[in-house]
């Protein structure tokens, strides 16, 4: 005999990520979420194509947290930093920190976020990015020691955060800010509301 187990209704976002940023982004949108970080092996490879890069490593944190929460509606994100040809990942330690900050100095470079939402219980299967440039400062030596001394460079890509000490090191922006954060908020709305499902996630 055939057991079928009921649909539960969508109510809530699993947010597959360990990121502070991710999580206050989420807050601010004002939707009913859990915190459920995806332990996986990221791409990091300095000469990867960024957007398939970010989209490959969202699809896989999606992936780690939907075969084990299978009812609930998974979002996942990937980040990174095109400088030019070359992708700038989070460093390693603060010398490259250094380095990363000195190359993107004076310099403007392209911002990717993925989006990743599953729900296995629901069909829905969405991957997709967004990006956002970015203009530097030109930075003096002093300038970098200064903002390693306010920011940690350590848990983020391109080893900035505009969110912190923008005032030493950035010059413009063209695109959305929160993508840049980890999280295109606006982007997020508009696929919530394409799914039918925004309502139900905030109210
Ligand atoms: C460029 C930039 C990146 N970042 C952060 C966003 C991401 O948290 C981080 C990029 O690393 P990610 O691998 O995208 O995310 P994460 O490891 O922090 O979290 P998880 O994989 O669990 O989702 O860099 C900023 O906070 N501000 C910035 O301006």
């Amino acid at each position: 005999m055939q057991t079928t187990v009921a649909t539960k209704p969508i109510d809530r976002v699993i947010l597959a990520s360990g990121s502070p940023r991710r999580r206050e982004l989420l807050e601010r949108m004002g939707l009913r979420f859990e915190v459920f970080p995806a332990q996986v092996n990221e791409w990091e490879e300095a000469d990867a194509p960024p957007a398939e890069l970010v989209r490959h490593n969202a699809a896989l944190k999606a992936e780690w947290a939907a075969v084990r929460k299978p009812q609930e509606l998974i979002l996942a994100s990937d980040t990174t930093v095109a400088l030019g040809d070359e992708v700038l990942n989070k460093p390693v330690d603060m010398d490259e920190a250094r380095t990363m900050l000195g190359r993107l100095s004076g310099k403007t470079h392209t911002v990717y976020t993925s989006i990743a939402l599953r729900c296995e219980a629901h069909n829905i299967d969405e991957l997709d990015h967004v990006t956002s440039d970015v203009t530097f400062r030109l930075l003096s030596a002093e300038d970098i020691e200064r903002y390693i001394q306010v920011v940690n460079p350590l848990d983020k890509a391109g080893a900035y955060g505009i969110q912190e000490g923008k005032e030493i090191i950035i010059a413009g922006l063209d695109g959305s800010l929160t993508n840049v954060m980890g999280l295109p908020t606006e982007f997020l709305t508009d696929l919530f509301k394409r799914l039918g499902i925004w309502d139900s996630l905030s109210s």
